[in-house]
Parts: structure tokens; sequence; C-alpha cells
């Protein structure tokens, strides 16, 4: 089975607020889009992802996804996050009707194909299931089969809604890179403790002195 993932972008300008002030000194929307593509560009390679539906309303963020081979469609004027990611799911089954979604957060600059995959493999048993995030508060996974619906309940204290609404919690060990979210300077170090991907790396290392610098 190969799913269609749906990614949530904020526009980068109030992408990642608490991350405002970290020890990197770099500007916010800048780690916000790294986060982004380092989460697409994983989820592209893994196995079991036949394509990735972005919602964001942030154009620069929408070209530089659809380059990676996402493809990026904007939110429905004032609507929100759950609103945007059923949107998002709505336009994958408009494209392919038969084909099973999972809504994935935006920041997972961790992220791991083959970790990916085994969540993806596990959920494929239960019509709605959903990975907590590291902080075992909120999610990052979310999935539904075909002909399901996604039901999405994100937003602060979403792993007992997502349980509530009957989505199965599925309890995997080993996939660390899929629950490690980055809301917070302790989120990134755990982050970067995982390893990161290139585009989030690049930007730390900073830019490559150049002759005489
Ligand atoms: N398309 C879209 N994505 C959203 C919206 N609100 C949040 N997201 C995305 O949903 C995921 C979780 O969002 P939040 O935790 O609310 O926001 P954040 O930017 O990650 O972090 P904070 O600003 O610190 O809350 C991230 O990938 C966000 O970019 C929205 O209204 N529309
Ligand atoms: C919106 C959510 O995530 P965050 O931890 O980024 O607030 C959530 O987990 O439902």
């Amino acid at each position: 089975m190969t799913w269609t993932l749906v990614v949530p972008l904020k526009p980068l300008f109030r992408a990642k607020s608490r991350l405002t002030g970290a020890p990197t000194g770099l500007p916010v929307p800048e780690l916000a889009l790294a986060f982004a593509q380092d989460t697409v560009r994983a989820a592209l390679e893994c196995a079991a992802v036949r394509g990735v539906v972005v919602v964001t309303d942030d154009s620069l963020a929408a070209g530089e996804l659809r380059a990676l081979g996402a493809r990026a469609v904007p939110d429905l004027p004032g609507d929100g996050l759950n609103a945007a990611l059923a949107h998002g799911a709505a336009a994958a089954r408009a494209a392919e009707p038969d084909t099973p979604v999972a809504a994935l957060n935006a920041d997972l600059p961790a992220l791991r194909p083959a970790e990916l995959e085994r969540v993806l493999n596990a959920a494929s048993g239960f019509s709605r299931a959903f990975l907590p995030d590291a902080a075992e508060i909120g999610t990052t996974v979310l999935t539904a089969l075909p002909r399901t619906g996604l039901s999405p309940a994100f937003g602060g204290p979403s792993r007992t809604r997502h349980r509530a609404s009957g989505a199965v919690e599925l309890p995997l060990t080993g996939v660390a890179s899929v629950r490690q979210d980055v809301d917070t300077p302790e989120d990134l170090r755990a982050a970067l403790e995982l390893g990161v991907g290139g585009f989030t790396s690049a930007l730390l290392a900073g830019p490559v002195p150049g002759p005489g610098r």
C-alpha cells in the first residue's frame, strides 16, 4: 500500500513562533522552510509514499517544495490547520480517489524514510491511526485508509483528541525521527542529536566563507 501525505505549512513569517530568540540566531522563517524541505524530501524518498500534497499560502515555500517533487495547494481562506488538512486530503482524493492519506507535520527535520515506512505499514492495518509526538502530547502522523475520512483534530494536546476520535495509537518503538517535531529550542537540540537533513544542517552550518574572509 502506498500513501499520499498531506503536509500543512503556515506562512513562513508566522511559523515556528516558539523558536523566536533561539540560540541559533537564525531567522525563524528560514528555519521553518528548511524543516519543511527536509520533511518533504525524506517523505518523498519513503517507499510507502506515492506523493506529497503541501497545503500552504506561502508562495516561496510552495515553490521550493514543488521543486522537490511535492504538489502544493493553497489553504481555504481563513480556516486554520485542521481545515487545511481536510482540504489537502480532499485534493489528494480528487486526483486519486482510492489513495490512503496521512497528515504529516512539516517540522520533522530529522525524518528518516525507513522509519516513516514502518509507521505507514503499521497504519495500514487500521482504518484510522496516529503517532504521538516525542513529547507524547501532540501528534505527528494521522492516517486514514481509502474511503475513510481523515477527521483531523490537530493543535496542542491532540494525542488525547485523536485517541478519543477512535484513531488507533500506533505502539511503535524505534521511530524517533517521525516523532521528533521541532517547536522549541530543546526540540531542535533533540532533532540535531538524531541527525537532521541536509537543508537544516546546511542552514545551521552557515555560509561557506569566501576567499579572503
Ligand atoms: N496550511 C496551514 N498549516 C498550518 C496552519 N496552522 C498550522 N499549520 C502547520 O501545522 C503544523 C503544526 O502547527 P503549529 O504547531 O500550530 O505551528 P508551528 O508553526 O509549528 O509552531 P508555533 O508557531 O510555535 O505554534 C506545522 O507544520 C504548521 O506549519 C494553517 O492555518 N494552515
Ligand atoms: C499542532 C500540533 O503540533 P505542535 O506540537 O506543533 O503544536 C499537534 O500535535 O496537534
